[in-house]
């Protein structure tokens, strides 16, 4: 039975990772969180297990450093010795282009990682770099790399493509793929235990990346993210739906097109239209002192939140549920209640003074929830399957 199995999940602004031992049951036996990778600023960290709960302040200037804090801790709690002692290990991935779902991870998985690194740069290669060192450091370690596009891949066609010439689907794998899928599925799945007549859910993912997902009856109909996680709302520091028809202007003013490209995938987003930070709560802070771009950023990213959301409930052919999660959805009760104040016309009332499970008034049309996601859990689940059990 392989049943110790990590879970590793490279975040934007954050690392996390679980360790579970199938054997004792689901429930993940301890797990640390590490916020504000890539920051300045030493990263704020969290550890849990079972009979243990810890704090702390790291450097953590990249995903290795915080790969290595956080096997150090799970090491100082007398949890591994080494990760010689697990079963398998994984991989929370993004972009597999034409592999998706739960697959052991070889020459193939990590070529596509590769191929398709243009397409998700704030992601593939920090998932290919540490799984190829984790190759060479521990070959008998089992890996999975768990593609969360799966989740979408039965949105229906017409959804799914782009106004560009057909062939480009099959030669470049320009189509809609859709992400955070781990988290939306762990939503609908939880959902339906939570509130079963609440057939047509939105859930919104908002954290370092977001994504919003229209789900029917436990399934993606639709998302806001397309080709590639630049796109749908605009992410901590990319730069989300944007029209392609200014590049050769960008491009006249800033020199190169690799100048420009790298603008909208590490300068733009709430860092770049605020001018402030990535992060929502420093963009918060600043508003709140006064600053009129940190304001506008927050007001851009309620107005596109409150769009997909007319948009999806037109899909949806109406809306049973609202489900906020992720580090800002779960966190951030001034956006909630911006966005639900907007969707009075569909009779959304929230209690402000409820922030965590059922948010909504009684006499609420929708219902709307505030619930912590557990990408990890999906991911475990997955890669303990793919290892044969
Ligand atoms: N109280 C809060 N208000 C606003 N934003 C918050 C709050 N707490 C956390 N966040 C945001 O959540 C983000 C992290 O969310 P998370 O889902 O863990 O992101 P990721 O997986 O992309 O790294 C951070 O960028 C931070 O800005
Ligand atoms: C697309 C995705 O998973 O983004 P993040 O890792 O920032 O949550
Ligand atoms: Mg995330």
């Amino acid at each position: 039975m392989a049943d110790k199995i990590i879970v590793l999940n490279l975040g934007t602004t954050s690392f996390k990772c679980k360790l579970f031992d199938f054997a004792r049951g689901e429930r993940a036996i301890a797990s640390c969180a590490v916020e504000r990778v890539g920051a300045a600023a030493p990263s704020p960290w969290q550890f849990k297990a079972s009979d243990a709960r810890q704090d702390g302040l790291a450097p953590c200037r990249d995903h290795a450093a915080a790969f290595h804090l956080c096997i150090g801790l799970l090491q100082d709690h007398g949890l591994i010795r080494s990760l010689d002692d697990l079963d398998g290990a994984g991989f929370k991935t993004v972009h597999g282009g034409p592999i998706s779902g739960a697959v052991p991870v070889d020459d193939a998985v990590l070529a596509v990682l590769d191929e398709y690194a243009a397409f998700a740069p704030a992601h593939n290669p920090m998932y290919a770099a540490l799984m190829r060192q984790l190759r060479a450091k521990h070959p008998a370690l089992s890996q999975v790399a768990c593609f969360e596009t799966a989740f979408h891949a039965g949105m229906p066609a017409y959804r799914a493509t782009y106004g560009v010439p057909y062939a480009w689907m099959t030669k470049y794998g320009v189509r809609r793929y859709g992400f955070h899928g781990a988290s939306h599925s762990y939503i609908a799945a939880k959902l339906r235990d939570l509130a079963p007549d609440a057939r047509r859910v939105i859930s919104l993912h908002l954290g370092g990346s977001s994504s919003l997902c229209a789900i029917k009856d436990g399934k993606s109909i639709a998302t806001s993210m397309g080709a590639t996680p630049q796109s749908g709302l605009f992410q901590n520091n990319r730069v989300g739906d944007f029209d392609l028809f200014c590049l050769p202007r960008l491009v006249a003013g800033e020199g190169s097109l690799d100048r420009v490209m790298d603008i909208l995938a590490s300068a733009s987003g709430f860092l770049g239209l605020s001018g402030v930070s990535n992060d929502l709560r420093d963009v918060l802070q600043a508003a709140d002192a006064g600053n009129n771009q940190a304001a506008l950023a927050f007001a851009a990213f309620v107005d596109n939140c409150i769009g997909y959301i007319g948009m999806f409930t037109a899909y949806l052919q109406g809306l049973d549920a609202v489900v906020f999660t992720g580090g800002i959805g779960l966190n951030c009760a001034p956006l909630r209640e911006k966005i639900c104040q907007h969707l009075d016309y569909l009779g959304v009332a929230i209690d402000p003074k409820l922030t965590t499970g059922k948010i909504s008034t009684t006499n609420s049309k929708i219902a709307v929830w505030c619930l912590e996601t557990d990408e990890e859990l999906m991911v475990a689940r997955q890669t303990h399957n793919v290892l044969g059990n």
